[in-house]
């Protein structure tokens, strides 16, 4: 099911994806196509420490979970603080049980010298007006959320700066846009490739952000695609 629910400021409609449709967009771009998720990771975390940059008052705090979401979030601080920007990072788990492209992602932040912490206590004290990146879930969001996802997802709502979320904001169900328990309500999303279906009711602005999916993946799986993008690396979506 695809549907063209989304256009760019010039008119133009682009086409909405459910989540399985997305992670078929990446399985094909991965082991068809031979990108690596890791290169299309960077530009998700480039892209997204841009709006990151735009937004921002102060601080930032990054809340990253430990699928393709966490990675994304937390190559985003690493390219925050490569520009000097105030960054920390507070993980959902201890730093030993991330795995893949977040653990990959963490180790690299672990050299620089990045802070790194767990816990949602380590979110008691964020100063107001910090910028908050939700990194926690993305299209990966199975069944309601559980804890203690719920208690950092409730703790992010409540702090008073701009939350800038990636892909989707966590706790909202990327097909039909429904929260499953408690959601993040951001500024601004920062989503992948193509937008999902399930945010076209969402809080705040929506952009979406080339992550250098070939046109070759969208043929082969059947999905209308025009590359909307033009000369930018990422573009602003309206209903
Ligand atoms: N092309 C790609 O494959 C890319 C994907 N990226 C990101 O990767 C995401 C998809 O990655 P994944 O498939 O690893 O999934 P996610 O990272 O979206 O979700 C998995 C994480 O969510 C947690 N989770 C899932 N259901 C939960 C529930 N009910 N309660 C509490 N926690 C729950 C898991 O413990 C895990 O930490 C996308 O949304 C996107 O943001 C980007 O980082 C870069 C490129
Ligand atoms: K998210």
């Amino acid at each position: 099911m695809s549907r063209n629910s989304f256009r760019t400021s010039t008119g133009r409609s682009v086409t909405a994806v459910t989540a399985d449709e997305m992670r078929d967009v990446d399985r094909d771009a991965v082991e068809d196509v031979g990108l690596q998720l890791l290169q299309m990771m960077e530009n998700a975390g480039r892209i997204l420490a841009w709006h990151v940059r735009d937004v921002r008052e102060s601080d930032v705090v990054v809340v990253a979970g430990n699928g393709g979401n966490g990675g994304g979030g937390l190559t985003c601080a690493r390219h925050l603080a490569n520009r000097d920007v105030p960054v920390r990072v507070v993980l959902d788990r201890p730093s030993e049980e991330l795995s893949g492209a977040a653990a990959h992602q963490y180790h690299i932040l672990d050299e620089m010298g990045v802070s790194v912490t767990s816990g949602v206590e380590s979110l008691a004290d964020v100063a107001e007006r910090t910028t908050i990146v939700d990194a926690l879930i993305g299209y990966g969001l199975s069944g309601d959320v559980r804890p203690p996802a719920d208690a950092y997802i409730d703790r992010m709502n409540g702090l008073s700066g701009p939350t800038v979320s990636l892909d989707v904001p966590s706790g909202i169900d990327a097909t039909s846009g429904e929260p499953l328990g408690e959601a993040v309500s951001p500024a601004r999303t920062v989503t992948l490739a193509l937008p999902k279906t399930g945010l076209d009711a969402l809080a705040g602005k929506l952009y979406l952000a080339d992550i250098s999916i070939p046109r070759t993946v969208y043929e082969r799986l059947g999905i209308e695609y025009e590359p909307p993008f033009g000369d930018d690396d990422w573009i602003r979506l309206e209903q």
